[in-house]
């Protein structure tokens, strides 16, 4: 059936998520190529299967308000196209008569006869009300428990809500913001990589060149593959709060020698691309520290066709096996929960626990104490993570500078030129909500003697 094929290729992208722990991102492309859907098709599919993924938690509280059984008691491909379903009725323009049959026809080709008729009578009673309605029915309400209606409202675990509240200072009507800017689809961000292609060349090939990041330019629609500069590795997909954490540290002042630079985490290698392509302009060399093999063939992929001089070393960097003091510029691009590309993620805000939050607390401190190891007096360490939650920014910074004296926090701002909304300083925090980027944070850090 021709027709259904996006829903189809959702239903199966839901499918290899619950069933076999698949990542959306990576699902999603092979579903697109199995069913051979492109353009607007292509497009309808994708919203539906990641619209229903980040409501999933939403979803799913409806579900249950409108069968008898506990959830795991239904079929788990029943329950994927009642998300399905349940999406389509609560957050798109699809007729609500096209929302029940197409996945009630779902449940009839994959469950049996017996359990689409189920499905028919759940969507139609999902459909009776709109998602204000169901929140009004089944969620807190909001002045007596802000967090528990933001969550059923916006689709996010309750700590995850906490989280973002406590990194926005407790802002209600921004924290609203954030969580809304977490269900939009974010747009396909490129970097020119210095020396090798232009923002001039991407936006003749149709993309528009970035607010603030000089090597930026986003793109409207189409794979970037399109694009020769991505095919060849000139340019990759990298979005612009990522450029721009590089590019800080690559432009804050370091006094000479400035040749030698370390990007602890490198894989997969699209910070390294960036820094190699500055570096190699200005004559030094980048060394691209990588724990997992593959990640790190990804990173020397990415290195490839610059003509400077790099190296890709396979270990653990928080056992350093090069010598104390001896880079200029330090890049750590801490492994971190992802808080803050919840928007290109969308299944991922229900598979982290908080209790990831901890050990992860402890790898990144090990890791900046190793990168302030690796940095010579007099020069710089980036502490980055694309998430905003202040376990894994803020305090992280704090607990290992706490009782040093030979490291200074350097104002951050200034080196993000142009981009507004950057707070008190010195760290910078950017968000989906105010700047269009991922909320990636940044501490700059000078190692003093
Ligand atoms: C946030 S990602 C880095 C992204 C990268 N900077 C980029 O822009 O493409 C963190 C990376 O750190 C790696 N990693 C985790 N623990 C590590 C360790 N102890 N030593 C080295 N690499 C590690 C992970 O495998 C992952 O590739």
């Amino acid at each position: 059936m021709k027709g259904d094929s996006p829903r189809e290729a959702a239903f199966e992208v839901l499918r290899a998520v619950s069933a076999d722990d698949a990542y959306a991102n990576l699902a999603m492309p092979a579903a697109l190529r199995r069913h051979e859907l492109r353009g607007r098709d292509a497009a309808l599919a994708t919203e539906l299967a990641y619209g229903t993924l980040r409501g999933q938690g939403t979803y799913d509280s409806v579900v249950a308000g409108c069968v008898t059984r506990p959830l795991e008691d239904l079929d788990p491909p029943l329950l994927d196209a009642l998300r399905l379903g349940a999406h389509q009725l609560l957050a798109t323009r699809v007729p609500a008569h096209a929302a029940v049959s197409t996945s009630v026809d779902l449940v009839r080709r994959h469950v049996n006869e017996g359990a689409a008729r189920m499905a028919n009578a759940v969507l139609r009673r999902i459909g009776e009300r709109d998602l204000d309605g169901w929140a009004a029915e089944l969620a807190p309400s909001r002045d007596a428990n802000l967090t528990g209606y933001l969550s059923f409202r916006h689709a996010h675990p309750a700590w995850i809500v906490r989280a973002l509240n406590d990194a926005l200072g407790g802002d209600e009507a921004e924290l609203e913001a954030a969580l809304r800017a977490d269900n939009e689809p974010a747009g396909v961000t490129l970097a020119a990589r210095p020396g090798r292609a232009t923002v001039e060349e991407l936006a003749g090939a149709g993309a528009r060149p970035t607010r603030w990041s000089p090597y930026g330019a986003e793109l409207e629609s189409g794979s970037p593959a399109r694009l020769a500069a991505v095919r060849e590795g000139r340019a990759g997909v990298q979005d612009e709060g990522s450029q721009l954490v590089a590019l800080a540290l690559a432009t804050a002042p370091v006094q000479p020698p400035d040749e030698r630079w370390l990007d602890l985490c490198a894989g997969p290698g699209g910070k390294a691309a960036l820094l190699a392509g500055l570096l190699t302009q200005r004559g030094g060399r980048l060394l691209a520290v990588e724990q997992h093999e593959h990640r790190a063939r990804l990173i020397a992929q990415a290195l490839a066709g610059d003509p400077g001089e790099h190296e890709v070393l396979v270990g653990d960097a928080t056992q350093p096996s090069w010598p104390e003091a001896d880079f200029d510029r330090v890049l750590l691009d801490a492994p971190c929960t992802g808080l803050g590309a919840l928007r290109r993620r969308p299944e991922s805000r229900w598979r982290r626990r908080p209790a990831d939050v901890a050990g992860l607390r402890r790898l990144q401190s090990d890791l900046l104490r190793s990168a302030l190891w690796s940095v010579r007096p007099g020069g710089l360490v980036a502490y980055v993570t694309c998430s905003p939650h202040l376990a894994e920014t803020v305090t992280v910074v704090d607990d290992v500078l706490r009782g040093r004296d030979d490291v200074e926090r350097v104002d951050a701002r200034p080196y993000l030129p142009g981009v507004p909304d950057l707070g008190d300083g010195p760290d910078v925090q950017l968000w989906p909500h105010r700047h269009g980027t991922d909320a990636m944070y940044l501490a700059l850090l000078r190692r003093t003697e």
